[in-house]
């Protein structure tokens, strides 16, 4: 680890327990049976005790989509090119993606971040943080080097700083990358100990043939490349990837400054276990968001222990789950700031 990198897991601290404690009984002061707003009231107390404050203000909200590529994709195990990576860049810088879409109506701003595409990104709006140009294929040695590795983390720290300091007070993740769901699999399989085919799934939709292509693929990267299950960085940089990494970083980065990070789908969740490897603290400072179509995901939420709020069947990516869920965050938060009291409106309490 760098100093960077131990620095940033250091400054992780518990959530703010008497906070939390604080909004849970006045919760129970609102005009409403005990519990009756269910997850809403969870999350309106988990984002007491990241932020320290009753009823956090989220006026400024920012999804990252950290762009990547995956050597990988030699094997076959997308059902598409891998030039789409950077031309779906260009379609976010020009607002045409769905997470533009998405993040305009929920009020949040769009940070594409090149961490690792192919190609070059030329365009405006777009931050240029190249650790490389792809991964090497994971079926023939490390998908990148240690110092690698620990570059593309610390430049997700930094994409969390720079938008804090700008003013953003809740991060969402998310990620542009084809071949991404195979070393996300790979990832997932390691460090949740379910085996490769349970963890694999059909990413942008391969057909049978490419699921055995992507299992395959799998298997051989980690005989070749024997990573260690305990070391989350081993992990990471063997069979993990750029845009991975920024996101695991990412996290790191909100946690030490306890700002909230809504994890999106398979991918996000990927990094989110990484995270756990490196920072087991950071866990809590993550909120899920929905549970994706690509069958490994509720099993990682559930080994990560995060509770997902919504189940669209979605598979897409790029932060879209995650920047629906800013409705539901925004909507927990209100309700404390907003509800009256059994007093204060006369209501009578239970008999
Ligand atoms: O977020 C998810 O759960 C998710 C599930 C399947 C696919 N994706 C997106 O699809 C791309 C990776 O799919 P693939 O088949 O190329 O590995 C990548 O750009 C992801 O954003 C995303
Ligand atoms: C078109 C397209 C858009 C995406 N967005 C995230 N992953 C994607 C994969 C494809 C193929």
């Amino acid at each position: 680890m760098s100093k960077r990198l131990e620095e940033t897991v250091k400054a992780i601290k518990p959530l703010d327990k008497v906070m939390m404690e604080e909004v849970r009984k006045y919760q129970d002061t609102l005009t409403k049976p005990t519990g009756s707003l269910g997850r809403l009231e969870e999350i309106s107390i988990q984002v007491a005790g990241i932020t320290g404050k009753k009823t956090p203000d989220f006026g400024k909200k920012a999804v990252v989509v950290m762009a990547g590529d995956h050597g990988v994709v030699a094997e076959g195990v997308s059902a598409f090119p891998q030039v789409v990576t950077q031309q779906m860049v260009y379609n976010f810088a020009n607002g045409g993606a769905a997470i533009n879409v998405l993040a305009r109506q929920a009020g949040a701003e769009v940070k594409v971040v090149d961490i690792g595409v192919a190609g070059d990104v030329e365009v405006p709006g777009v931050w240029v943080r190249k650790v490389k140009y792809g991964t090497n294929n994971f079926c023939q040695g490390p998908a990148m080097s240690k110092e690698e590795a620990i570059q593309a983390l610390e430049v997700g720290i930094d994409v969390a700083e720079e938008l804090i300091e700008d003013g953003f007070s809740i991060l969402a993740t998310g990620e542009m990358g084809i071949g991404n769901t195979t070393a996300s699999s790979a990832i997932v399989s390691l460090l949740t100990g379910c085996t490769v085919e349970e963890a694999v799934g059909p990413g942008t939709g391969v057909d049978n043939e490419g699921i055995k292509r992507k299992i395959n693929a799998i298997k051989r990267g980690i005989e070749v490349n024997k990573p260690d299950v305990n070391d989350a960085l081993d992990v990471l940089m063997k069979v993990g990837g750029l845009e991975i990494a920024g996101i695991t970083g990412l996290i790191l980065g909100a946690a030490a400054n306890r700002v909230p990070v809504v994890i999106d789908g398979f991918i996000s969740t990927a990094a989110a276990l990484v995270a756990k490897g490196l920072a087991p603290e950071s866990v809590n400072y993550m909120i899920g968001s929905h549970c994706s179509a690509e069958p490994a995901h509720r099993r990682s939420l559930e080994i990560l222990g995060i509770k997902p709020v919504l189940d669209l069947k979605m598979r897409l990516g790029e932060g879209t789950g995650a920047v629906l869920t800013f409705y539901l965050i925004e909507s927990a938060v209100r309700i404390v700031k907003e509800m009256a009291t059994f007093e204060s409106a006369g209501v009578a309490t239970k008999e």
